[in-house]
């Protein structure tokens, strides 16, 4: 029995990575699939048998998106662009609240830096992230990547953002080998591309950065609304000071979210946003 990664699926056939980093094709008994079926990023158990490595059983998962099926994320990189597409608060902080949602570390990249002047109004803003306490890195032409180079190392990380916001053009200044990587496997499945099941991890500066999620509005409308508050990174340091226990900081009296908003120690940005998320989720239940 060895403990092992799997890195990429392409039908009935898993690769996987042991701890030594050696490579493995397994496939997955019927009854296995049933029960959970294997995704990439599952850490399982294999065994040998005459003539195949067979996975055995799926360890338990840190986390796990739908679409597409990744399991055991470590954090996902939330690329917004200085311009073209827009600058926007409102789709950065949709997606933190859709990824710290699903348990990922959120990770944030401003790309395109190099199209806006120094004094640009976006950098207040991006001011007011790092003063929440957020991971960030600014990136473009002319700019250096180290440091988030360094972040992605021995990670499993997803990318998302708009499209246009320079999620590709990142990845390949980062890991000049990505677009082979990419172009390979649209080769490899040529006309059953759309048929034939297919996910895989990409190799990006010693880690791992699987498929771009696509999250959609309609994912907060299924959203717990207790569950995201106890989620958004910047309410962690006040939560529990409420009056009532059950407080979703809306309008209850005696809101310690609402009084660390108004003494400034919470971004109201974030927390305007996140009321926003909040009457959409009610919305849904009005409907019923
Ligand atoms: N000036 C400048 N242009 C950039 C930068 N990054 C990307 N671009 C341009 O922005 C456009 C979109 O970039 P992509 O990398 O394709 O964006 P994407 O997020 O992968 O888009 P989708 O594949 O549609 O999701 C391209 O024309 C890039 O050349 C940057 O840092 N600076
Ligand atoms: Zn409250």
């Amino acid at each position: 029995m060895k403990k092992a990664r799997i890195i990429k699926i392409v039908s009935n056939r898993y690769e996987v990575l042991d701890e030594d980093k050696q490579r493995f094709i397994c496939v997955a008994m019927g009854k296995l699939r049933k029960a959970k079926s294997p995704v990439v990023g599952d850490m399982v158990e294999i065994e040998h048998y005459d003539d195949r490595w067979a996975i055995e059983r799926v360890l338990v998962r840190k986390n796990e998106l739908i679409r597409p099926s990744i399991a055991n994320v470590d954090q996902a990189i939330i690329v917004m662009s200085a311009k073209d597409p827009d600058f926007s608060t409102t789709l950065v902080d949709r997606l933190i609240f859709q990824v710290v949602y699903a348990n990922i570390q959120p990770i944030l990249c401003f790309t395109k830096m190099d199209l806006v002047e120094k004094d640009d109004p976006i950098y207040a803003q991006i001011e007011d992230y790092r003063k929440s306490g957020y991971a960030l890195y600014l990136s473009g032409k002319g700019y250096d990547d180290d440091k988030l180079v360094c972040a992605l190392q021995g990670k499993i990380s997803v990318l998302c953002g708009q499209s246009g916001a320079g999620k590709s053009s990142l990845l390949n200044r980062i890991e000049p080998s990505f677009q082979l990587q990419t172009q390979e496997i649209s080769k490899a499945l040529g006309r059953g591309k759309h048929t034939t099941r297919h996910c895989e991890l990409h190799a990006v500066a010693g880690g791992w950065v699987g498929d771009t999620p696509g999250f959609s509005s309609m994912d907060f409308q299924y959203m717990d609304i207790a569950k995201l508050a106890a989620r958004i990174p910047d309410f962690k340091d006040y939560l529990g000071m409420c009056r009532f226990k059950d407080c979703i900081h809306e309008k209850e009296p005696d809101c310690y979210i609402m009084k660390m908003v108004e003494e400034g120690k919470i971004s109201r940005i974030r927390y305007q946003n996140y009321v926003d998320i909040v009457a959409v989720i009610k919305q849904r239940k009005i409907k019923y």
